[in-house]
């Protein structure tokens, strides 16, 4: 079975064929139509579902999109915890990651992990800043993004970015594959 990732990241991949083990797993860089950071949930939704959707093809049984993002969950800011969808007591700006999982058919999203980030990275992010080259440049880190991630810093190495990322996707595919 052949499955496409809509990604050139190789944690990403790893990701994917951490899910399906059986399968070969094509890398199929895609344009997210989103920003190079999301922001909030429904902006790294929207990213996941294009992935998935643009990288699949006649040639794959299932394409997978993965987006990580930022995201308030306690407050309103840029489409994240507004309304009902405010969290009391999950202050602070946090990493998150969605998949999305498609047969060509229907889109089906999962997500994963969610890490609170220290503040003064969350201040610069929030004015701009991208993660993933941020964290390199304070943790003199090389190509965080494509490694253990920043979850895996702010886990002390107890999650890796592929096992979280790997979550998110087995999450997707589940309504995908088991109706
Ligand atoms: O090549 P692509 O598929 O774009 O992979 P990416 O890791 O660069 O891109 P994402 O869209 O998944 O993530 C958006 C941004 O957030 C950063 N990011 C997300 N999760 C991260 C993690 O666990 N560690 C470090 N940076 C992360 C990433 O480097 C990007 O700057």
């Amino acid at each position: 079975m052949n499955v496409a990732v809509g990604s050139g990241n190789p944690v990403k991949r790893s990701a994917v064929e951490r899910v399906f083990e059986s399968a070969s797993v094509e890398a199929r860089p895609v344009d997210t139509g989103v920003s190079e950071q999301p922001v909030g949930h429904a902006e790294t939704i929207t990213g996941a579902r294009t992935r998935a959707r643009r990288s699949f093809g006649p040639e794959v049984a299932y394409a997978v999109g993965l987006e990580g993002g930022v995201a308030e969950f306690s407050a309103s800011v840029d489409g994240a915890g507004s309304g009902d969808e405010r969290f009391e007591g999950a202050e602070g700006l946090f990493l998150i990651m969605w998949a999305a999982v498609t047969d060509g058919r229907r889109v089906e999203v999962g997500a994963g992990p969610s890490v609170r980030l220290p503040d003064p990275i969350a201040r610069e992010v929030a004015s701009g800043a991208e993660l993933g080259p941020l964290l390199d440049d304070r943790l003199g880190t090389d190509d965080l993004a494509r490694n253990q991630g920043a979850i895996g810093v702010f886990t002390d190495g107890r999650l890796t970015r592929r096992d979280a990322l790997a979550g998110a996707v087995a999450c997707a595919a589940g309504p995908v594959i088991s109706d």
